[in-house]
Formats: structure tokens, sequence, C-alpha cells
């Protein structure tokens, strides 16, 4: 009798039947078989993941090797341990901050010095203005840190992430639409902004209970929200809830994207992702809302071609509900994402409020306690602007840049506090070679410690970490170059006298200036945040006086350390009307 011969693969087995002159197999000899399959089945899978294991490994470990050799030839303090560097500055007894042992490492290693921050994570920090320049411009990638925080939170989109490669397109588009119709509409905006935020903290301030951050909040998020989503936007019943909402994911949002898996353990996580979640309804309700309207006022246009459409439909959307041009539906579309299915619709809008609102409420807070601080410089202001109103009453936009003492404040707050004390940039792919010829490997963190930059004295000169606006400021000499000018003297006679007005110097000139970045990744907001504060302060100053709440004198002294702020302090003050 025949015997059943083992066939080494399944087709073999189920051809087996058909062949003449074939023994069909038993059941036991069929089960034999399917075990022996699988066995081999799951040993060649083995096998395959164990080299493919074993080749990532061999890549991470030779991308290690490298990053080590490299990170070597670069200067740095030695490495206390295989942990790096990070338990000198995080905060233990010396309480010392990054920035503070960065501080002391450039002054004694030089412009570019390496930290270890753990065994596979290299940080190179650049100080000098000139190389920081080449660093950011040629760093063209963004920690995947900071791309997580945005993904977790608002959804996967293609502005705010890492790769320069992904966000390119994106950059230039939202650019062209701030600088454009925006610009524009700025000059509506502001004055409702301050009727609103007024009403809004009227019954706070009467309680003598408002601090300076809070109201800036309020205003960075009213006057982001009215110019980028259209003044609808001020009335909109669930505009508090929004600006809550915002401001609870920023506070928990990189604890949460610095687990690398999603920590779906934690309850904390899922709270956080429920209020993403509302935060994304809410976006999404008022875009609807946005298009609802939209649609009655192109009907409206249909009907009348009147100005008054126009105007309404202009109100009822912002940059990103209007699109330059208002039929152009595919630019909503590609604002929201749809052009790329993996967007999360609205995700671009609620990233750019983010960090819109934390950063711009950031410099308004500090405006605000320099101006209580200075109420001499804010009566200049004052002055100032009554002027320019006086020789323009027509209230044009243009207005705004003749009102130099009000703009060198704005630069100089910048300057003194910037968003954050570090740029942080990498190169994912590519080694870095700069000119002075240094390698910077790929992966490695590159940082610009900003706030060490522009406090530095041989950047700005002896006066560097004082408050004085007037470093932006010239004396325009006839027939002459203009003299910058170094200190208040003199101002007054200059602000009276009515066709000698100020040099506004650049202040981009000055290489160390940057609190907007530079370079591939700069700030694409940088013209419409400069101009937002600029047309809120003027209509704000116009019409109030702010000064420190009786009592509150104390809170305004700002906190030094190692000649950086850390953190300036938010007094209590009180908005008075001018012609009260
Ligand atoms: C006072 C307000 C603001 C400050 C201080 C500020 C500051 C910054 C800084 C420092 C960066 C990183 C730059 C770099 O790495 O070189 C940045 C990036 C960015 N900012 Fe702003 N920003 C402000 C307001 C805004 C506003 C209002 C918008 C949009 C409406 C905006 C849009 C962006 C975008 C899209 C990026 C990311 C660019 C990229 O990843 O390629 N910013 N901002």
């Amino acid at each position: 009798m025949k015997s059943c011969e083992a066939p080494y693969t399944l087709l073999g087995f189920l051809l087996q039947k058909d062949q003449p002159g074939s023994r069909t197999c038993s059941v036991e000899e069929g089960f034999h078989f399917f075990r022996d399959y699988a066995i081999r089945v799951i040993n060649i899978l083995l096998w395959v993941s164990l080299i493919l294991v074993t080749g990532l490994l061999l890549r991470k470990v030779t991308r290690l090797l490298r990053l080590w050799e490299k990170g070597r030839k670069i200067p740095g303090p030695p490495c206390p341990s295989f942990y790096g560097h990070v338990k000198l500055f995080s905060g233990g007894k010396s309480g010392e901050t990054l920035t503070d042992f960065l501080s002391k490492s450039h002054e004694q290693y030089g412009s570019i010095v390496r930290l270890w921050l753990g065994p596979t994570q290299l940080l190179v920090s650049v100080k000098d203005p000139s190389i920081i320049k080449e660093v950011l411009v040629k760093a063209e990638d963004r920690l995947p840190l900071t791309g997580r925080v945005f993904r977790l939170a608002f959804g996967y989109s293609n502005l705010f992430v890492p790769s320069f490669e992904k966000v390119r397109k994106r950059r230039e588009s939202l650019a062209i639409q701030l600088n454009g119709r925006l610009i524009e509409r700025a000059n509506a905006i502001s004055s409702k902004v301050v009727d609103f935020v007024m009403q809004k903290i009227d019954p706070v301030m009467s309680k003598g209970i408002l601090d300076c951050r809070s109201v800036s909040q309020h205003m960075a998020f009213s006057i982001l929200g009215a110019t980028l989503l259209g003044d609808g936007f001020l009335s909109w019943s669930n505009a508090t809830v929004y600006e809550e909402l915002l401001m609870m994911i920023a506070k928990d949002a990189s604890l949460w994207a610095s687990y690398k898996v999603p920590p779906f353990w934690k309850r904390g996580f899922w709270r956080y992702q429920i209020l993403c979640k509302r935060l994304k309804c809410l976006t999404q309700d008022f875009i609807r809302h946005c298009r609802q309207n939209y649609k009655l006022f192109s009907l409206m246009d249909r009907n009348s071609h009147g100005a008054t459409a126009t105007v309404g439909r202009d109100t009822a959307f912002g940059v990103f509900c209007t699109g330059l041009d208002m039929e152009d539906e595919s630019l909503l579309d590609e604002f929201n994402g749809h052009n790329d299915a993996k967007e999360e619709p609205c995700g671009n809008i609620m990233g750019v409020m983010f960090h819109g609102c934390l950063t711009t409420a950031g410099l308004i807070s500090d405006i605000l306690t320099r101006l209580v601080m200075h109420p001499e410089l804010q009566e200049k202001i004052y002055s100032e602007i009554v002027m320019v109103k006086k020789r323009s009453p027509k209230s044009e936009l243009e207005d705004v840049y003749k009102m130099y003492f009000l703009l060198a404040t704005v630069y100089e707050s910048a300057r003194l506090l910037p968003a954050g004390p570090l740029l942080k940039r990498c190169s994912l792919k590519h080694d870095l070679n700069l000119q002075e010829g240094i390698a910077i490997p790929a992966g490695a963190i590159m940082v610009v410690p900003v706030q060490l930059v522009q406090m530095d004295g041989s950047n700005w000169g002896s006066d560097a970490n004082q408050f004085n606006p007037y470093r932006f400021l010239s004396k325009a000499e006839q027939g002459s170059d203009s003299v910058p000018l170094s200190s208040f003297a003199g101002v007054e006679e200059k602000l009276n006298a009515a066709n000698s007005p100020f040099v506004l110097n650049d202040p981009n000139a000055n290489s160390a200036f940057l609190p907007f970045g530079s370079g591939t990744r700069a700030c694409v907001g940088q013209k419409i945040a400069i101009l937002g504060i600029m047309m809120l302060f003027a209509s704000l100053l116009e019409q109030y006086e702010i000064k420190l709440q009786p009592g509150s004198e104390n809170d305004a002294e700002p906190m030094m350390k190692n000649c950086v702020l850390p953190l300036l302090p938010s007094p209590k003050i009180i908005f008075v009307r001018r012609n009260d």
C-alpha cells in the first residue's frame, strides 16, 4: 500500500489528492502536516523579523556612533556621567536653568557649544549672531517634539510639522493670506477688539483684581480671532469657552507630547483628549456658521452687487473663511486640509490660533507691564498717537507705522522677553556643515539661546539688559546720517516739533534681534502680529490710561537672574478713560 508522502508546501498538500494514484491522507496525517507547516511558517516569520530588527538596530547603532564621533569634536564641557549634563541644569540644588548653564558654557567654550542630554541626544547651542543666521537658514526642520505637540492636540496638518519639505507650501500660502487681504482688515478690527475686551474685563476691574496676564490673553485671543476668522468671532456666543479651552490645552500640551507612545493608561491624557475634541467641534461649528453666512452673503451679493454685501461677507469670514477670493472655495479647502485626505479639518486654524494666542498674549502682557512701569513713556506714546491722528484724521493703516515710540516699545519688549528662551531647530536627514568648519550631525538638537543673544552687551551695548526703546530710534539730522538715540533726553522737543520725527531703525539690521526667529522656518505671522499689536495699542492708549492698581506697586518690579529676565511680573492694573 502506498503511504501518504508529506508534501512540503500547502499548495503541494492541496494538489496531492488530485494527482492520479496518490493516496488520500488520513486525518492524523493531515493534522501532522498542518502542524509542521505552521512551525515552518512561524520560523520563517521569526527569521525575517529577526533580520529586520537586527538591521534596524544596526542602523541605530551606526547613527549613534556617528553622533558620538561628530559630537565629540564640538567644544563643550566634559560629560559628568553616562546620562549627560541634564542633572546640572534641571533645577536641582543649584536651581540653574538650561539658559544659565548655556551662558556659562558659552563664556568658557566659545560661540558653539555642545551638551549631552542623555546618551542619545546631542544639543548644540549657537550664540554668535553671524553663525546663528547660517544655522537658521541651513537647519530647515523642527524638533519632532514640537510636531507632536500640535499633532496630538489638533490632529495631522501640514503646518508646524518637523519636515520643511512638508511645510513649505503651507507656509507660502499662509504668508500670502496673512500679508494680503488681512492687513487691510486690521484697521477696522482694533477698536472693536478694545471695546469688546473692555466690556469683558469691566466687572473684574471694578473688583481691583485685573492682572496684566489675563487681560493680555483676552486681547490676544480677540484680536487674532477677529483678524483670522472674521470679526463675527467677537459676537460668537462660544468665544469665551473657546479661549478657555485653548488655554487649558496649552497648559498640558507639552507634557502629553513628551510621551513617545501616547499614555493611554493615564486618566489625565483622556481628559486632555476630550478637551482637544471639544475644541475641534467648536472650530468646525464656527466654520460651518461662516459657510452658512457665506452662502447668505453670496446670495445677497448676486442680488445686490452692493458694497454692503461685500463688507458683510468680509466681516463674516477672516483669512481662513474668505481666502484670497471669496469665490474660491478650494482655498478654504486647502486651509482646512481637504486637499490632503490625511489632514485634520480645521487643524491649521487651531494650530495658528494656539501658537498665535500664546505668543501674542506674552508680548502684549510685556508691553502693558512696561507701560505701567514707565508712565512717562506712556504719555509720549499717547502724544504721538494724538499727533499722528490729527495729521491723518481718516485713520489709514499706514498711520500706525508713523508711531515710532509705540513701534520702538513693541520691539524693545520683544527683545527683552522673547516668546521662549530658545529657538529650536534640527536637520533630520543631513549633517550641517558650518563655515566655521564644524559639522553638526543629523538629528542633533540645535538651539539659539535667544534670551542670552538678545541681552548680550556685545550685540546691544552696555545697557543691553535694560528697557530702552530709544535704542530703536535715531534723530533725523538734516543733511546727514541719522544719529541713534541713547536715552529719553531731548525726546520731548522732537516730539512737539511737527515736522521733525525720528527715524525708526530697522530692528532686523541687528542680526541679534530674533523674537520671531529667522531663516527658513521664521515666524510666518511676524507682520500681522506686530501690526495687530500696534493697532490694538494705538486704539487702547488713545482712549485709556493704563495705571497700576493702588497697592500693587511692588508687584511690577522685574526679576533678573544672571542678566536674564526669567519672567516679567504680572501686576494688577486698571484702565482709566482719558476723557474722564
Ligand atoms: C508676538 C507674536 C508672535 C511671536 C513672538 C512669534 C514667534 C515665533 C517664533 C519664534 C517662531 C519660530 C521661528 C524659528 O524657528 O525661526 C514662530 C513660528 C511660527 N509662527 Fe509665530 N509668533 C507670533 C505670532 C504668530 C502669529 C500671529 C502667527 C499666525 C497668524 C504665527 C505663525 C507662525 C507659524 C505658522 C510658525 C511656524 C513656521 C514653521 O514651522 O515653518 N506666529 N513664531
